[in-house]
């Protein structure tokens, strides 16, 4: 299983003092070094944490790949067709949220979200739809023409007793059968952490887990590439 490091937290910390560090290129040549398969931004429309320029300047250095995360909005289009990213991935977004709360609506918006799909797709660009662990979101997932999903494992992150836990965990094993049995390539993150990851490695199928806010919480007290190594190591170490 693959490990993409997500560092939009690392800009959390920039942008409280608009200061020009932490660096996240730093942080993103420094987490490849320490074993990341490839490097999450997402660029969010109030640009709370990654900014365009970041995104810019990224994008040439990364010796991975590139994983951008961003609304379906032309703006956002746009701009990934001229960053040109390895991948992008679709997420809901609302401005007022704390977080990604849940998965993109494939089905209510599947008009727009097919273009994107088709218009990224076709500029060279795999494109991953951001869906909860539902069935129908699998399916219409495919039926927009995206090669790949990322299951949101927020709900399984959150649960408050080890049987709403169990729930989840069996709803994310369904869809990623789901997708897997569709065709897709099937990837999962949002909430993961040290303490919970194993239960989402030991899912069968799943591609890549890409974590961002437990590992640079961590790094605070191990150091930054610990944090990730240590990280790949329960990925990898679990999934053989
Ligand atoms: C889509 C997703 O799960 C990540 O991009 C995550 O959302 C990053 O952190 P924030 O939600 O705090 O921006
Ligand atoms: N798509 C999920 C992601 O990139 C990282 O989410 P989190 O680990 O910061 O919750």
């Amino acid at each position: 299983m693959k490990l993409g490091v997500n560092i939009d937290h690392v800009a959390t910390l920039r942008q409280a003092r608009g200061t020009q560090y932490p660096s996240v290129v730093q942080a993103a040549l420094r987490a490849e070094e320490a074993g990341a398969d490839s490097i999450t931004i997402h660029l969010r429309e109030d640009r709370r944490h990654i900014q365009d320029a970041d995104v810019f300047a990224l994008r040439p250095l990364l010796q991975t790949k590139m994983n951008l995360e961003m609304a379906v909005t032309d703006e956002m289009v746009g701009i990934a067709l001229q960053v040109r990213p390895q991948d992008v991935c679709l997420v809901p977004e609302r401005r007022e949220e704390r977080t990604t709360e849940g998965g993109l609506n494939v089905i209510g918006n599947l008009g727009a979200i097919k273009g994107a799909c088709k218009t990224l797709g076709d500029a060279g660009i795999r494109v991953s739809l951001f869906i909860g662990p539902e069935l129908e979101q699998v399916e219409a997932a495919k039926a927009a023409g995206a090669p790949v999903i990322e299951i949101h494992t927020g709900a399984f992150a959150d649960a408050g007793t080890e049987a709403a836990k169990h729930a989840e965990l069996q709803r994310i094993r369904m869809a990623v059968d789901h997708g897997l049995a569709l065709g897709l390539t099937v990837n999962a993150g949002h909430g993961l952490n040290i303490h919970n990851v194993h239960e989402i490695v030991s899912i069968p199928g799943i591609e890549e887990l890409n974590i961002g806010h437990a590992i640079v919480a961590h790094a605070l007290f191990v150091g930054w590439e610990y944090a990730v190594r240590e990280m790949k190591a329960l990925i990898v170490q679990k999934a053989t």
